[in-house]
C-alpha cells in the first residue's frame, strides 16, 4: 500500500489542528493512542515469549512521550520494558507518564550502563528519540544514543521517524541505521520512503477523515479494534 507522506510543515500542522479549539484534542489523549498503537505494532512483529525484554529509548519531546505510553502498555501485555531517559523536561505531562512507569516496576537504565544494557540485556530496542520536531545534526546526551543505534545487532522499532534521519531527505552520512519495524503516527513522513525494514506500521488511529482529506492524506482500514495497520 502506498499512502501520501507528509512534509515536516504538514505534519506540525496537522499536529497543531487536531489540538486546536477546533480538533478539540488534547495532547495527553493524542500521545496515549500513538503510545498505544506504538504498543501493539511491537507485540504485532515480537513475540512476548521470544522478545519480552523490550528497551525503550526516550528523547525530550512528545516522541518520547509516545515511548513512555508503550512502556506502559507492554508492562501490562506481558513484556519486561527497561527505559532510558538522559534528559527528562520538567513537565507535568511527561513525569506522570515515568511514574506510571516506576510504578510498574519498569527497570530504569542509567547513563553509564546504557551501551550494555542495550546489547546485552535486550531483545528489542525502541527508539522513541526525535519524531518530526527533529532538525540539525544530533545533540548530547543523544549522541551515543544514535550512534549506538548504528551499531547495534538488535532489532530497532522506530516511532514515527527514524531518529537522526532527516524528516524529509531520510538517512544521511552520520546516521543512516534502518529500523526493523517503522510505526508511522497520522501518516508517514516523507523520510520512510527510504525504509529497508521488515515492517512499517501506520499508528494514530484518531484522525477524522476531514482533516486527513483537507491536507489530502489516506487513512488506510485497521481491523476491528486495531490501533496500528501494517502498510
Ligand atoms: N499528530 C501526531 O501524529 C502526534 C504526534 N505525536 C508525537 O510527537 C512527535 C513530535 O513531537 P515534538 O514536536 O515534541 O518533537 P520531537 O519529539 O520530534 O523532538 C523535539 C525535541 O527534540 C529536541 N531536538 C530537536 N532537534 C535536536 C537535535 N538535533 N539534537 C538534540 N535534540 C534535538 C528538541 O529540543 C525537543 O526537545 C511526533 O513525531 C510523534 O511521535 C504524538 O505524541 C501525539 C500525536
Ligand atoms: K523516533
Amino acid at each position: 500500500m502506498t499512502l501520501r507522506m507528509l512534509s515536516q510543515k504538514v505534519a506540525q500542522a496537522v499536529d497543531e489542528e487536531l489540538m486546536s479549539a477546533q480538533g478539540g484534542f488534547s495532547i495527553d489523549q493524542l500521545m496515549e493512542l500513538a503510545g498505544l498503537s506504538v504498543a501493539q505494532a511491537i507485540q504485532k512483529s515480537f513475540d512476548v515469549s521470544s522478545h519480552p525484554r523490550v528497551f525503550i529509548c526516550v528523547g525530550p519531546g512528545n516522541n518520547g512521550g509516545d515511548g513512555l505510553v508503550a512502556a506502559r502498555h507492554l508492562s501490562h501485555f506481558g513484556y519486561k520494558p527497561s527505559i532510558y531517559y538522559p534528559k527528562q523536561p520538567n513537565k507535568d505531562i511527561y513525569k506522570r507518564l515515568l511514574t506510571q512507569c516506576e510504578n510498574l516496576g519498569t527497570t530504569m537504565v542509567g547513563m553509564d550502563q546504557f551501551e550494555q544494557h542495550l546489547n546485552g540485556q535486550t531483545d528489542v530496542v525502541v527508539d522513541a528519540v526525535f519524531g518530526f520536531s527533529f532538525h540539525g545534526d544530533v545533540r548530547d546526551p543523544f549522541r551515543n544514543v544514535i550512534s549506538a543505534f548504528q551499531q547495534t545487532q538488535k532489532p530497532i522499532v522506530s516511532v514515527d521517524i527514524p531518529s537522526g534521519w532527516d524528516v524529509t531527505t531520510g538517512p544521511t552520512e552520520q546516521v543512516s541505521f534502518q529500523p526493523q519495524v517503522l510505526v508511522s503516527l497520522t501518516a508517514p513522513k516523507q523520510c520512510a520512503s527510504h525504509f529497508k525494514g521488515n515492517r512499517h506500521f501506520l499508528g494514530g488511529r484518531f484522525v477524522p477523515p476531514a482533516l486527513a482529506e483537507k491536507y489530502q492524506f489516506d487513512i488506510p482500514n485497521y481491523l476491528g479494534a486495531d490501533q496500528a495497520v501494517e502498510i
